[in-house]
């Protein structure tokens, strides 16, 4: 269970970035943050991932204080292109971060066998990042991340970069293989309808000074597809709830 509590952080001198955040995200969730431009996501993201200290508040994992990078926690960024090595494989970028949790030869090797397989890359082992898509190469990201047996997979904005088709299908990706490895997810985007689309909740930030402005709960069917799940009155209903929310976010800050 990933737990933030109370959380701030101030840059110096005066940028208060995070005003106090408070939510939680169950074991085994999928929550969905949504927020207007420079709301202090990366922020946040930086704190969980025990990468800033925060000015104040606490984040926690799986029961314990968080004050450097977590060892149950991947993360999956927009920027597949950084975030991958060009100079490695397939295999060999999968394998990187198992090689540094010291696991055994055999086991590195099933794992990125389940997990490349598991995205839909099974065979691409020995292609090289520059070779592939950039829907292959957000594949090869989140093969990366479940290999790792995360408790709690961060995704910052993953696929903002990619073309609509291969959105969609990154995006059932993901809720498949949250469904299938109970995996707890924390997704964070721009895309209100792919909030609703994916999320069981969806958390609302305001501008920063940041706060959570509103939560909703996703009272969509679980088996959920692109046609008629996005079709749906309710699925309607609930993105333009979390709209006006966003816009209220906007406006309340422009007026000060
Ligand atoms: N190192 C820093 N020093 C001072 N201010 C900072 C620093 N990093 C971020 N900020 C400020 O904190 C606020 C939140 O920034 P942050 O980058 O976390 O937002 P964001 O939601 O990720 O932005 P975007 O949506 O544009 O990617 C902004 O006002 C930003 O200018």
């Amino acid at each position: 269970m990933l737990s933030v509590s109370g959380l701030r952080k101030v840059y110096q001198p005066h940028v208060e970035a995070l005003r106090d955040l408070t939510f939680t995200v169950e074991r085994g969730e999928l929550v969905c943050l949504v927020g207007p431009s420079g709301c202090g996501k990366t922020t946040l993201l930086r704190c969980i991932a025990g990468l800033l200290e925060p000015t104040g508040g606490k984040v926690s994992l799986d029961g314990r204080e968080v004050s450097g990078p977590p060892p149950g926690l991947a993360m999956v960024f927009q920027e597949y292109g950084r975030s991958l090595f060009p100079w490695m494989t397939v295999r060999d970028n999968v394998e990187l971060p198992l090689k540094q949790k010291r696991l055994p030869r055999t086991r590195r090797s099933a794992l990125v066998e389940e997990s490349l397989t598991a995205v839909g890359l099974a065979g691409s082992e020995s292609a090289y990042p520059w070779q592939l898509s950039g829907g292959m190469q957000q594949r090869v990201a989140i093969a990366r991340a479940v290999a790792y047996e995360p408790s709690t997979l961060l995704m910052d904005e993953p696929f903002a970069a990619v073309d609509a088709q291969t959105r969609a299908d990154l995006e059932d990706l993901v809720r498949s293989l949250w469904q299938r490895l109970g995996v707890t997810v924390l997704f964070i985007t721009h895309d209100i309808d792919e909030a609703v689309y994916l999320g069981q909740r969806v958390l609302m930030l305001s501008s920063s000074p940041t706060v959570v402005q509103d939560e909703i709960t996703v009272d969509l069917p679980a088996e959920r597809d692109q046609l008629h799940t996005r079709a749906d009155p309710r699925f309607t209903e609930l993105r333009t709830h979390v709209y006006e929310q966003i816009q209220a976010a906007k406006l309340s800050t422009r007026t000060g």
